[in-house]
């Protein structure tokens, strides 16, 4: 072969691998985010190192420290941080709807998260007419779940700005932006009226606040009486043992990959929602059997992480990603495994079911 053919040829089969390693390995879901398109959120390149560090120091301190008065008003200046971090990551990798759900043999995973974000529907009657509260909605995935299954009109809230941006841009895409609503705002302080919605749900979102009893109590405000609120939460269960340090180790790595100020345990939230002045209509663990592990598309996904890793650290080479996306991307392969390890041990849930209702009359 001459020494130009073999050129021509080096070079087109570099070509076809440059693009088959960012155009297609980029994209772990299909349709999805390409890889080279992993911004950082809100945050500016130049700054994305130096807000992951911020993040990991406020995340990694003792448990103590961040539940201590003073810290609890930084905590959701500390989410919108980590949702700056992680939003592009979490599409590009996981899809539009950020969290679990009970693996369902001979399904897609798409199927049975579409499932589990319709039974939030099913569970607080959303149909036709109804305005119904998305509380922490990310970049929507349930939303317009929840629209396309029930017809009712969704009002989504993120404190993020960034996923505001994504869940109206999908919501157009979809063509379901007249039907779903995003609104960028504090679920502590929602700009929403008193006794304005018929219905509400979040799913795995309120761990983000440190007093479960502030979030609860704003639903319980701005919903009509009579209605009804599901959520989904993120819990230790009866399992775990605060004097294994083994079990502390794996909650605390959930807590510090996930922006959590401290996970709750499964026996306070029933507690919590009637003290605000809801009736518990049901409350359990969506992860028990007869459910299939809800860990275990995360568990499979560690030869993709790897790949992953490999398609983030030579973007940031190259000056495609900015450069922190490595170390948060670390952090998240991290998280994956204090995750999985907290479903097989079943110290963890993160779909402890509570259904709740305003009562008709108010409590004396
Ligand atoms: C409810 C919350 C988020 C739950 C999940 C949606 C996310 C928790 C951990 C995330 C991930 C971990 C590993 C990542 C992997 C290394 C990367 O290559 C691709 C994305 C991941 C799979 C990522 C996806 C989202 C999670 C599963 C919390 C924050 C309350
Ligand atoms: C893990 S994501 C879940 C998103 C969505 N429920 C889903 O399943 O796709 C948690 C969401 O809660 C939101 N959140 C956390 N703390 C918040 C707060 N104080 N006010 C409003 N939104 C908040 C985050 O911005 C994010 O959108």
């Amino acid at each position: 072969m001459e020494v130009s053919t073999a050129m021509w040829t080096a070079v087109v089969v570099g070509a076809v691998a440059v693009y088959w390693f960012v155009w297609v390995m980029g994209a772990a879901e299909v349709k999805g985010k390409r890889a080279v398109n992993l911004t950082m959120g809100s945050i500016t390149r130049d700054k994305v190192q130096d807000k992951y560090k911020q993040y990991w120091s406020f995340f990694r301190r003792p448990k103590e420290d961040i539940v201590a008065a003073s810290d609890n008003d930084n905590v959701p200046a500390f989410v919108d941080t980590f949702y700056n971090l992680v939003t592009d990551i979490y599409e590009w990798g996981w899809g539009q709807s950020f969290h679990f759900s009970p693996s369902i043999p001979g399904s897609s995973h798409r199927d049975a998260t579409r499932l589990h974000e319709e039974r939030a529907a099913d569970l607080i009657a959303a149909r036709p007419g109804r305005r119904i509260l998305d509380v922490g909605c990310g970049i929507g995935g349930p939303m317009r779940a929840i629209a396309a299954h029930s017809s009712a009109h969704v009002v989504g809230i993120t404190i993020n700005e960034y996923q505001v941006a994504r869940a109206r841009a999908h919501n157009r895409k979809a063509g379901l932006h007249e039907r779903c609503e995003v609104v960028c705002g504090n679920f502590l302080e929602m700009p929403f009226d008193d006794a304005s919605f018929d219905g509400a749900y979040s799913i795995e979102a309120t761990c983000h606040a440190p007093r479960l009893e502030d979030v609860y109590r704003e639903v319980f405000r701005v919903l009509k009486p009579g209605a009804l609120y599901v959520s989904y939460e993120w819990v230790t269960t009866a399992l775990y043992q605060a004097d294994n340090p083994a079990h502390v180790e794996t909650i605390r790595g959930i807590e510090r990959g996930d922006a959590l100020p401290g996970l709750r345990a499964h026996h306070e939230i029933a507690e919590v929602a009637r003290q605000v002045g809801f009736e518990v209509v049901a409350e359990r663990d969506q992860a028990l059997p007869p459910a299939e592990p809800w860990w275990t598309r995360l568990k499979m996904g560690r030869i993709a992480y790897w790949r992953n890793h490999l398609v983030v650290s030579v973007l940031a080479a190259l000056r495609i990603a900015p450069k922190g996306v490595v170390d948060v991307h670390e952090m998240l392969c991290e998280t994956a495994r204090h995750l999985s390890d907290g479903g097989e041990t079943g110290i963890f849930t993160p779909m402890h079911i509570i259904l709740c209702r305003k009562p008709l009359v108010p409590a004396s």
